[in-house]
């Protein structure tokens, strides 16, 4: 049975990771036979997100400990990935595990996602289950559709619902991500009738940022004016996106100074952030660290 506990934290643990991703841009091509879009996205992975930290148990108890209270913990992606871990390998042993939250959840930004993903990861390392990246991304396709890609941890072109993904390497640029202060469901989105289904494919080689959509943006800014207005603000000043299906918008910038200038222009209840674009997810680079430094203790 998963527990939420109060938030004490001892002072010495190993935080991990958990980042956001963005969607430079978002086609959808079709649908599947169950009706789930299937879509062309290029995920772009940020150097900023939330963070994790573990304790393994004995009691094969999965023990969330946030004051998260939006979720309840049996609803909570880390516990369901956890379970879902410990059920597959059959592993006897538990977690308590804490999350330190900063994103805006239902931003379009992947956060519960990419939490379920930094879960698989570290408990399949502090388990010891040996679980392949790619078992552990089939594992995670069953709790979302950008799961497969926080594990795999690459900025990566993905087709599919998003598991079919191609490693991309992109020139490291600095994104302006903000946030309407309104929440906007992915399965509402995903059901509008008027949404544009039919994009052409294209190949990501071709990928040109002015030359891409995301095609839930013109429904969403129709339906959410906070969107609509904030897109029209950021757009004045650069090259400017709504990510996933919402809410988040993103500008892109060459240099910290131009965007920090950006920032300081937003109105002060829009949640802001400012971060560089990464190849590779910050927790793969973690994990690397850790389990060097594992081996040389066994060494
Ligand atoms: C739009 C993206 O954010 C792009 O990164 C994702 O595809 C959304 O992924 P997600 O938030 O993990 O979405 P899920 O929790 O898997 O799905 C929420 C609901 O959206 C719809 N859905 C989702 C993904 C998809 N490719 N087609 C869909 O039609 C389904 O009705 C589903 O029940
Ligand atoms: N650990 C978690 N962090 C955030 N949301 C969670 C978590 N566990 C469950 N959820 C639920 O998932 C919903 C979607 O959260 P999330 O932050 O992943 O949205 P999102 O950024 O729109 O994701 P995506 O870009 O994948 O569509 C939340 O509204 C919340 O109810």
């Amino acid at each position: 049975m998963a527990i939420n506990l109060t938030f004490e934290q001892p002072t010495d643990l190993t935080w991990w990771p958990s980042p956001a991703k963005l969607n430079l841009f978002l086609h959808i091509t079709g649908r599947d036979q169950r009706g789930y879009h299937l879509l062309q996205s290029l995920f772009q992975i940020l150097d900023f997100g939330d963070q994790l930290a573990f304790e393994v148990t004995p009691s094969g108890q999965i023990e969330m400990c946030t004051d998260l209270d939006s979720v309840p913990a049996q609803d909570n992606l880390i516990v369901r990935a956890a379970t879902l871990l410990q059920q597959h390998t059959q592993c006897p042993l538990g977690a308590k595990i804490w999350l330190h939250k900063v994103l805006p959840m239902g931003g379009g930004i992947g956060g519960g996602s990419s939490n379920a993903a930094t879960a698989l990861l570290v408990l399949n390392h502090l388990w010891k289950t040996n679980l392949s990246l790619q078992q552990l991304a089939e594992l995670g396709l069953q709790l979302g559709a950008d799961v497969p890609i926080f594990v795999h941890g690459k900025t990566a072109f993905a087709e599919g619902v998003g598991e079919k993904i191609t490693p991309v390497n992109l020139a490291s640029q600095i994104y302006l991500v903000a946030f309407p202060n309104c929440h906007v469901s992915t399965a509402e989105v995903f059901s509008a009738p008027d949404l544009v289904r039919d994009s052409a494919k294209i190949a990501w080689q071709d990928y040109i940022f002015s030359e891409t959509r995301n095609d839930c943006q013109k429904l969403v800014c129709e339906r959410y004016p906070k969107v609509a207005n904030l897109l029209h603000d950021l757009l004045e000043y650069a090259p400017s996106r709504m990510t996933g299906t919402g809410a988040c918008l993103f500008s892109v910038f060459d240099n910290m100074e131009e965007a920090e200038k950006v920032k300081n222009k937003l109105p002060n209840d829009c949640q802001a952030f400012i971060t560089k674009g990464v190849n590779e997810s910050p927790l793969h680079a973690a994990l690397a660290k850790s389990e060097a430094s594992l081996k040389l203790h066994d060494n």
